[in-house]
């Protein structure tokens, strides 16, 4: 039996119509930790959570949160590089947390590649947005898109290099998300190309190939809205058509195996919006898969 330790991030001010903040209670309530022991050979240690004092539209409380997340995850990296770790969100906006941190730990920060799944390509500035919510930024701030005031929230000296990143599920993007990734060479895939019965892990085998020739370490960041909604209801984005959870456990499962892979974090659920706790399960099961070996 393994234990492993979490660092959660409760923070819904990226998102006005999410309950992403209810992950806490989630986490901290004994059936969770119960549930996952009986299903998977884990338990869970430490669960360290990072809150800020405001939810919503407090542009100053959200730099300092991001912040904290930065330096947590700089000192986890510089500690315990080896051990892979697992951050609950919280939407995503978190992102520009946890992988500016992972940037500024890293020897070589242009050798850190970024493998992000999620329904949307969370690309827009503060010129581009069509609803004004952080958490549809993250990946345009870790790419160190030109925008000041996306500045002022992003933690870290270090951006993305655009070659390591690839996004994976994409289904609803808006043009300029769209034309902001392309501009800078960034790989994206739908659905399909993850699904083909062909695939199975042929893709995400050849695409990890490729990653790591150019990255040391690699890391995983989960939007739950990337799976289907039939499967996993409990999102605050939810957009149809997309991964089969049973997929994505198979995915995760290899890729956390990867000697190069340093951590996951999973965002944006929702629980206000789960059904017959669904995405709890969903949520259980990532985690299960994840961190255990067959
Ligand atoms: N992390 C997410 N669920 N992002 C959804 C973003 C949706 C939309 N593109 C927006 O910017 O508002």
């Amino acid at each position: 039996m393994k234990t492993l330790d979490i660092a959660n991030v409760p923070f819904n001010g990226g998102n006005r119509d999410g309950s992403t903040e209810q992950t806490a209670a989630i986490l901290a309530d004994p059936a969770f930790s119960q549930q996952l022991a009986q299903q998977y050979p884990l338990r869970l240690g430490r669960v360290v959570t990072l809150q800020s004092e405001h939810t919503h539209d407090n542009q100053a409380a959200h730099s300092r949160l991001f912040m904290r997340v930065h330096d947590t995850m700089m000192q986890q990296m510089q500690a315990l590089p080896h051990q892979p770790f697992l951050l609950i969100g919280g939407d995503h906006s978190i992102a520009m947390g946890t992988w500016s941190g992972v940037l500024d730990a890293a020897f070589d920060p242009d050798r850190v590649g970024l493998l992000w799944f999620d329904a949307h390509m969370d690309a827009h500035t503060f010129q581009t947005t069509p609803s004004g919510n952080l958490h549809g930024m993250p990946v345009a701030a870790l790419l160190g898109a030109d925008d000041p005031e996306l500045r002022v929230f992003y933690p870290g000296r270090h951006h993305l290099n655009p070659d390591n990143l690839v996004l994976a599920g994409v289904r609803s993007y808006e043009t300029e998300e769209r034309e902001l990734l392309d501009r800078m060479g960034v790989a994206w895939y739908g659905v399909d190309q993850m699904v083909h019965p062909d695939a199975g892990l042929a893709w995400v085998r050849s695409l990890w190939q490729r990653l790591r020739t150019q990255c040391d370490w690699i890391g995983i960041s989960i939007d739950i809205d990337v799976i289907d909604p039939a499967d996993a209801p409990g999102v605050s984005t939810p957009v149809a058509n997309g991964l089969p959870a049973n997929t994505l456990y198979q995915l995760l499962h290899w890729l956390m195996q990867q000697p190069e892979c340093i951590g996951l974090e999973i965002a944006e659920y929702s629980p206000a919006n789960d059904a017959m706790s669904k995405t709890r399960q969903v949520l259980l099961d990532l985690i299960g898969h994840a961190f255990t070996k067959p």
